[in-house]
């Protein structure tokens, strides 16, 4: 059935955010040899969140150095200004904030059907998750942030738990397809909740790229985990 978290099985996004930027290609070509899913890229632009990142160069020079979707994450106020040229960089999924669109809309059609990529919103812990529920069947990931946005490192709101396993119901009731992917202080433990709450796309930095076995045993570990906490659902 539509909005089946089975279905659609356990994604690891390792968040570049907490690599080594002296290493990044080869830690970005670690992750992908131990199976990750996608990389996620956060941006930020010191505005919507208090503090500065990356942005499309850096996608432009992962490109070529791995086969994986590249996801970005645009914390920015002005989330339009960027979309073309993170996708002539080579970016896959363009994730942006409900909080500075009004009317979402017209951007996901452009993301969707004019640059051809794939959307998703995401929302911040003090938004309540239903304001996503009239987009659920126009996304393909709904980004459930589980702390605040701005800088890696920060531990899980417990809270979250509630909202992912709410948001699923509403991917449920709507007979959505997109994935419910969470973001922030994402570990061995909190992945676990997380997975039996309902999510099935897993960002995390500190917990793969601070691992002190290193990267590629902690995306493995990750994904262990998250498939035995995923139960079908009926
Ligand atoms: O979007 C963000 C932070 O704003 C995240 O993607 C973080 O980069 C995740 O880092 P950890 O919490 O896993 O260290
Ligand atoms: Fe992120």
């Amino acid at each position: 059935m539509s909005g089946d978290q089975t279905k659609l099985g356990v994604k690891i996004a390792p968040s570049i955010l907490s690599a080594d930027f002296a290493r990044l290609g080869d830690q970005v070509r670690e992750v992908e040899a131990a199976g990750a899913d996608r990389i996620h890229v956060d941006v930020m632009d010191g505005h919507f969140v208090p503090n500065l990142s990356m942005g499309a160069v850096v996608v432009r020079s992962l490109r070529p150095v791995t086969r994986l979707p590249l996801e970005v994450h645009l914390m920015v106020e002005e989330p339009g200004r960027f979309l073309d040229g993170f996708v002539a960089a080579g970016a896959d999924t363009l994730i942006v904030h409900l909080e500075v669109l009004p009317d979402p809309r017209s951007m996901l059609e452009h993301i969707r059907r004019g640059l051809g990529k794939r959307c998703g919103l995401a929302i911040n812990p003090d938004m309540p998750v239903e304001r996503l529920r009239p987009y659920l069947r126009d996304i393909d990931v709904a980004l459930c942030m589980t702390v605040f946005p701005g800088f890696g490192g920060q531990s899980y709101i417990p809270e979250s738990t509630r909202r992912i396993a709410e948001l699923r119901r509403w991917i449920a009731a709507e007979e959505a397809e997109c994935e419910l992917e969470v973001d922030g202080g994402i570990d061995a433990q909190t992945i676990v909740e997380a997975a039996r709450a309902g999510a099935n796309v897993f960002v995390a930095g500190t917990a793969i790229f601070s691992d002190p076995q290193g990267p590629a045993a902690a995306v493995q570990r990750l994904a262990e985990y998250a498939r035995q906490a995923m139960t079908p659902r009926k």
